[in-house]
């Protein structure tokens, strides 16, 4: 079944003192329910125009978005939206920006703590629902932002490079709670990223882009992200000659799209 769709986009941006951008041409891509779809490409390419267009920010030039069959009108809590530099409330503990998003959709105190307690436990930060967002590391921030994400239980979740700001070790350790995350929540997952490395570690498909405009030039299908979840570990897979054969090819895709 199919949870969100983008069917012959075109975004064409004004642009002030200059020509419009054509940030993406004909572009359909349909994620269907469980799927993990990660998106690579060159920078400027249109991944975030993408995104943009699948949260209900923006809306395109020409084409449709729908989500479940029903046009897109604009953001709302059936889609999960993550970016990389969440802006998370400061002032609020981990608890309370995770509640937040519950709170304002009105469901009530007892539901909104029982369902809030099960996802910050399955981010692992149950030792730390109390503490303020600043006390926290960039890993844990981000996983408070999956988190809030997650709390409005929506049909599909969003991420823009989640985990490009973290440090190498950190960022391995956040792949596998992402590919723990999708499979307890059964959601599907669009994300986007820069590493193609993670994209195969993480994705049941990847889609290239190719840039301005962006068009979708390539789509590979992986399963690696389950050999994690039947006990193998991220070094062993990631160093699979089947792993390495699959991650040249995607490079070059992406490398043959930015040169076109
Ligand atoms: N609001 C805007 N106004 C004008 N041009 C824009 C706007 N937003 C994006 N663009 C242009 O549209 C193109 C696609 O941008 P987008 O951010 O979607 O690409 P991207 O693939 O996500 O890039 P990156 O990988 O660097 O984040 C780029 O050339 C960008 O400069």
């Amino acid at each position: 079944m199919t949870v969100l769709s983008a069917r012959d986009v075109d975004v064409v941006y004004p642009r002030r003192g200059g020509g419009p951008v054509a940030a993406l041409r004909n572009v359909s891509l349909s994620i269907d329910q469980g799927e993990f779809v990660v998106a690579v490409g060159a920078s400027g390419c249109g991944k975030t125009t993408l995104l943009k267009l699948f949260a209900g920010f923006l809306k395109p030039t020409a084409g449709s978005i729908t989500l479940g069959g029903e046009p897109v009108d604009g953001p709302g809590g059936e889609r999960g939206v993550v970016f990389q530099d969440d802006a998370l409330f400061p002032w609020l503990s981990v608890r309370g920006n995770i509640e937040f998003g519950p709170k304002m959709t009105g469901l009530g105190a007892a539901e909104r703590r029982a369902r809030c307690g099960r996802i910050i436990d399955l981010v692992g930060l149950t030792d730390f629902a109390d503490h303020r967002i600043w006390e926290l590391s960039g890993g844990m921030r981000q996983r408070v932002g999956m988190a809030r994400a997650l709390a409005n239980e929506p049909s599909i979740l969003l991420m823009d490079e989640p985990l490009g700001a973290l440090d190498a070790l950190t960022r391995e350790k956040m792949q596998e709670l992402l590919v723990h995350l999708w499979d307890r929540t059964k959601r599907s997952v669009f994300l986007i990223t820069h590493s193609v490395e993670e994209a195969i570690f993480l994705a049941t498909r990847i889609v290239v882009l190719s840039p301005r405009p962006g068009r979708i030039t390539r789509e590979f299908h992986a399963d690696f992200s389950r050999r994690l979840l039947d006990g193998e570990t991220s070094r062993t897979i990631k160093s699979d000659p089947a792993f390495i054969a699959l991650r040249e090819q995607v490079l070059s895709a992406v490398l043959k799209g930015a040169e076109a």
